[in-house]
């Protein structure tokens, strides 16, 4: 395998029952790119993002993490891989403040999640301070410094969206899902949702991968477009490429220019 492939997925499958989701599905990821996993409804994606997140065994298939095969692995052992994914509904800690919400996502020393330790009570250990400087910078990061101290329950859901991307960072991911960053958010706050991701991708060297609806978005973001149909790869290519597709008119657009 080529140095340069941080991620790939080989025959990856899985069914639920007799219905076959995801069937044989392959693609690779480079290093430092930003891919888009589009599709329609019911396509496959999320249970391919599942998979490669370790929320889901595989019913067949390979994937590959920095060269190591991490099939079937679970979700907090990629965590300390550097791979992390954000889900469609945020999943914030709601009872707990924007900047907490943020430190219980980062490692401790040991490589262990800080959350177990974190209301244990005790005096403030130093990595603790150093865990709460992180988190306040990476809020400052999202423009999300005015609500630290709001229960994330309280945020908006693009503020939701923005404190689910900041979780990534306190684990400093190299390889990130985002399973619809767009969803439900004002298109002001998705442009700003999109430009987060181009500076972690062009600054801090995060690779990504997309599922998203809004094609604005995938297309303003994504190099490479994997597009799944009813559990397969339909094809592969520039989002130029893929809006000039029959077969991806046909199948996702249901025959209408995108
Ligand atoms: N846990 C499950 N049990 C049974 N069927 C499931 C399960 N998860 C997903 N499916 C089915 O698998 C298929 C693929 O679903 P998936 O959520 O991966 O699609 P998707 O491409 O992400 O769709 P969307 O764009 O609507 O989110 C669908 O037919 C769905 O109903």
């Amino acid at each position: 395998m080529a140095t340069d492939i941080v991620l790939s997925v080989a025959g990856l499958a899985k069914s639920f029952g007799g219905l076959k989701a995801v069937q044989g599905v392959d693609f690779e990821v480079e290093k430092g790119a930003i891919v888009g996993l589009i599709g329609p409804n019911g396509a496959g994606k999320t249970t391919t993002f599942n998979m490669i997140a370790g929320e889901l065994p595989p019913s067949a298939g390979k994937i590959i993490l920095l060269g190591e095969d991490i099939t079937g692995q679970r979700t907090d052992m990629l965590y300390h891989k550097g791979l992390m994914r954000t889900f469609q509904l945020s999943h914030e800690y709601a009872r707990m403040t924007a900047l907490e919400n943020l430190a219980v996502a980062a490692p401790d020393q040991t490589g262990e999640a800080i959350f177990a330790s974190w209301f244990a009570g005790g005096k403030v250990r130093a990595r603790e301070a150093e865990v709460l400087d992180l988190a306040r910078d990476t809020l400052e990061f999202l423009g999300l410094t005015h609500v630290a101290d709001e229960l994330a329950g309280n945020l908006s859901g693009g503020q939701k969206k923005l404190l689910e991307i900041g979780r990534t960072m306190m684990n400093d991911s190299k390889v990130v899902l985002l399973d619809e960053p767009g969803a439900g958010v004002n298109p002001t706050l998705m442009r700003k949702v999109a430009e987060m991701i181009e500076q972690l991708n062009q600054e801090r060297g995060y690779t990504f991968c997309i599922i998203e609806h809004d094609m604005d978005m995938i297309a303003r973001l994504c190099g490479k477009v994997v597009v799944l149909a009813e559990g397969k790869v339909l094809m592969e290519g520039t989002m130029d490429e893929v809006r000039n597709d029959e077969r991806v008119i046909d199948a996702y657009f249901g025959g209408e220019v995108v």
